[in-house]
């Protein structure tokens, strides 16, 4: 086997055991447990302020921990610096340095570490040719593209062949076609190069388009850890489900169980769902996608609401309606619709999740 093909950069798990870091009375990361297995794509998914930037960190070696330690199979590793632990970063900013040019860029690290001219040649070379950046190399990456630029930060991390690459998120500042594009980039050289990667971000698509597991985290802690199926089809909470594209999350009074299901009604709107946790209480929280409703009820589930915005997308309308009693629901139907129009929409129970009532009280 090649080096190239070598599946987890030499690892077999890296460990992160009960990792934390506080700044003054701040706890930004909260006894982080998470194994990463070697070759793994791990995403690190959570809105602004979550903790992910400092997980990351704590994994570079950039920030030291207050708690916790993290393991490369058996050398506690969370002592190094950030050059002994020969991971690959890349930034959000990209970080290139502008006065050198794009061959320059890539191949710092190795000159760095002593790698001989010969060898460094090529290594650039061939890290140039996976990002397809052959014919730029003599440029400086002032006069490349944001894209280009990025996938110059990517060919300088993984020229060093790291154990594991850490990127935060590295598409951000691109426009949202081109950040499509790369994400197909980054995929496409996980799957050629097998290398462990750990990679942040705010969006949800991102993260489940992009990962084997996604952990999700909110205030330093995780609140789930699955497959992107898992945390899509079934969010551990109304927090998670909230993140993954639920956008209804109704709050409705509880008026019968039955078995597995539950009902939930309120003028204008009944719902039968399957609860995905214990729960007591007169109320409860129904979570459901704008794109799993159906136009006319399904069995006894039914919504009858009066429309107030449309808005085309293609191939169907992003409909907002409001109930009798003035709950706004998100749904997406094939045909037009007009405001002031009224519609009785219908869900399966199935797709209709019940969670206990712990949604914050609004503001
Ligand atoms: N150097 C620092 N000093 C003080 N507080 C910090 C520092 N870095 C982060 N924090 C705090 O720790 C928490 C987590 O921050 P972190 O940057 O990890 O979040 P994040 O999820 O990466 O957010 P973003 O996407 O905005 O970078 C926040 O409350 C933040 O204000």
């Amino acid at each position: 086997m090649t080096e190239r093909e070598a599946p987890s950069g030499g690892f077999r798990a890296l460990r992160m055991d009960g990792v934390s870091r506080r700044f003054g009375t701040t706890t930004a990361l909260d006894r982080l447990d998470l194994t990463i297995e070697g070759g793994e794509f791990i995403a690190l998914l959570g809105p602004s302020g979550c903790g992910k930037s400092t997980a990351l960190n704590c994994l570079a070696g950039l920030l030291p921990l207050t708690g916790g330690g993290i393991w490369l199979d058996d050398e506690r590793i969370d002592g190094l610096p950030p050059e002994k632990r020969g991971f690959g970063m890349v930034f959000q900013n990209y970080a290139l340095f502008p006065h050198l040019t794009v061959r320059k860029n890539v191949g710092f690290g190795l000159a760095i570490r002593g790698v001989s001219r010969q060898e460094t040649a090529r290594r650039v070379d061939e890290a140039l040719a996976l990002v397809e950046l052959t014919d730029q190399a003599h440029k400086l990456p002032g006069k490349l593209s944001g894209g280009q630029q990025q996938r110059v930060a990517i060919a300088r991390a993984i020229v060093i062949r790291p154990r594991l690459v850490l990127m935060d998120e590295p598409l951000s500042n691109l426009d949202a076609k081109l950040r499509l594009q790369m994400r197909t980039e980054i995929r496409k050289l996980h799957q050629s190069l097998g290398l462990t990667t750990v990679y942040v971000t705010h969006d949800q698509e991102e993260a489940l388009a992009l990962a084997d597991r996604v952990v999700v985290l909110r205030g330093g802690v995780v609140e789930q850890i699955g497959s992107p199926e898992e945390v899509y089809t079934y969010p551990r909470n109304t927090y998670v489900a909230g993140f993954m594209g639920y956008r209804n999350l109704l709050r409705l009074p509880v008026t019968a169980r039955d078995g597995d299901k539950v009902t939930l009604a309120d003028p204008g709107l009944r719902l039968t769902g399957t609860p995905q946790e214990e729960f007591t209480g007169d109320t409860a929280v129904a979570a459901i996608r704008p794109e799993d409703f159906t136009v006319g009820a399904v069995e006894s589930n039914s919504i009858r609401l009066s429309v107030e915005v449309a808005e085309f997308h293609g191939r169907e309308m992003a409909v907002e309606g409001v109930t009798e009693s003035g709950r706004v629901i998100h749904f997406r139907v094939p045909d037009r619709l007009h405001p002031g129009e009224k519609i009785e929409l219908g869900v399966p129970s199935p797709r209709v999740l019940i969670f206990s009532d712990n949604l914050p009280e609004p503001e």
